[in-house]
């Protein structure tokens, strides 16, 4: 099925009559719409009231639906429209609480003042006990500047933060993690750098997020040298780690030895130049990649990799082909070579449909919807939180994807992110080599 960004709720009233809801249905699919939830808010004598979830291509597709309710008469009509997504945005996506119930006298002492006091002197005497005494160990912040969010490009932190809310969210839920997101008002490597070393004392870990290419790479390399806190860049690492992890699966699959395919890297960005760096760090022999900036190239042909001068080319070339541009319907399906594995990750929209790769041959495709790094990145974190260690190794990442690719059913590329094995599976894994290291 094509893409479905459009994601409205419909109230629609409609008489109390048996049948009606029928109709309803019939004319949202008689003009392509696609059901979701239904919701019956309210059923009167007369009229019943009906929140119903429609996904759509795109808004000349929801007008159609809307018009199709409207054209049924008798009695039904639609209430109102209203956005989802944008509805369940309200008010931010994240909050942070007290772990502590504060009811009496004796807890406001023992959370705060007089009693946390002594808390102080014991983590002034001995600053390791912050882990023990303090949240600090358990919180990673998100920091951004705003200058690659998603494929939306330089639109700002502000505009960005609902991107960081959201992986605090995923931290929460799969890692256990408070993720704290930190705005960036600067797109300087020195501030960022200066910035974020600064707030660290608060932090058990960074996550770099949508922080564009080239000035990424200096920032995250400069942060790991100098914190003795895990730093990783999501982007980068996070996603080499999960498309490690789809391509090992399809091999297993298809019965090909990874380090003999050629891999093909369509834009050499920030997660584009990671995963061209991770394939070349496990072994694959021949890692291309295209880009329109000449300077990117030449860092994938620093790095051992081959940049070739088209996408066509490179499409001709590679048994693997992966794109990272953030342009929506760059590959187009007459490029597709039978049996190639298409990893098509921009996000909100891939360089070619899933379904269309399939179509014109492809052996495997996927979006960056499910080959995604929220595979990766809090099970990292909480692998390394737990082992108290002060960097993210390869030997981790790798560590990673292979617990990925070993959570990954038959057929599939990747697990499901909402089963909790692999989020556990991954730190475990990472935990494990970490404690090597110790
Ligand atoms: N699925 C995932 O988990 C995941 C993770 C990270 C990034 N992404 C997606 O990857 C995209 C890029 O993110 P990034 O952080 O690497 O951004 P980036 O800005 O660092 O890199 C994009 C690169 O693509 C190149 N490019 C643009 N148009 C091109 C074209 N027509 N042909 C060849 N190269 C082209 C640019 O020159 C740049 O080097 C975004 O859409 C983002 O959503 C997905
Ligand atoms: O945020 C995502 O969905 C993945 C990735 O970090 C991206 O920038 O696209
Ligand atoms: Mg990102």
């Amino acid at each position: 099925m094509s893409e479905r960004n459009v994601i409205r709720s419909i109230m629609v009233e409609t008489p109390s009559k048996p049948g009606n809801l029928g109709r309803v249905a019939t004319a949202i699919g008689s003009v392509g719409g696609d059901i979701g939830d239904i919701v019956t808010v309210q059923i009167g004598p007369f009229t019943t009231m009906r929140d119903i979830t429609v996904h759509c291509e795109n808004e000349e597709q929801l007008h159609a639906v809307i018009d199709a309710i409207q054209g049924l008469g008798g009695g039904i009509r639609v209430r109102t429209v209203s956005d989802d997504v944008l509805r369940a945005h309200e008010g931010g996506k994240i909050h942070m609480k007290s772990k502590m119930d504060i009811r009496s006298l004796a807890d406001l002492r023992r959370v705060y003042t007089p009693g946390v006091a002594n808390v102080c002197r014991v983590i002034q005497e001995e600053p390791e006990k912050a882990r023990i005494y303090t949240s600090i160990g358990n919180t990673v912040a998100i920091v951004t500047d705003g200058t690659a969010i998603l494929g939306l490009g330089d639109i700002g932190p502000v505009a960005g933060m609902p991107v960081m809310e959201g992986k605090a969210a995923l931290f929460d839920r799969f890692a256990g993690i408070s993720g704290v997101p930190i705005l960036l008002n600067t797109k300087d490597p020195d501030e960022i750098v200066r910035t974020v070393k600064t707030i660290s004392p608060g932090f058990g870990g960074i996550l770099l997020e949508d922080i564009g290419s080239p000035h990424c790479f200096e920032v995250e390399d400069r942060l790991k040298e100098e914190l003795d806190i895990p730093v990783m860049h999501d982007d980068q690492h996070g996603t080499a780690v999960v498309t490690l992890a789809a391509v090992i699966s399809a091999c297993r699959c298809a019965g090909v030895d990874l380090k003999e395919a050629v891999v093909g890297q369509v834009g050499l960005g920030a997660a584009g130049l990671a995963i061209c760096r991770m394939f070349l760090a496990y072994g694959v022999q021949r890692v291309h990649g295209v880009d329109l900036n000449e300077d990117a190239k030449k860092r994938l042909a620093a790095y051992g990799g081959e940049p070739l001068d088209s996408l066509e080319e490179l499409m001709q070339t590679c048994d693997i082909v992966i794109s990272t541009t953030g342009v929506p319907g760059l590959i187009k399906p007459e490029m597709i070579r039978e049996g190639q594995v298409i990893l098509a990750l921009s996000n909100p929209k891939p360089e070619i449909e899933p379904e269309d790769a399939l179509k014109a041959g492809a052996g495997f495709a996927a979006d960056g919807r499910s080959v995604n790094n929220v595979l990766g990145f809090p099970g990292i974190f909480r692998g390394v939180l737990n082992a108290g260690a002060k960097r993210i190794t390869h030997e981790m990442l790798v560590a990673a994807a292979e617990a990925i690719a070993n959570c990954t059913r038959d057929g599939e590329l990747v697990p499901h992110p909402l089963n909790p094995k692999v989020h556990r599976e991954v730190a475990r894994a990472v935990e494990e080599v970490a404690g090597h290291g110790l």
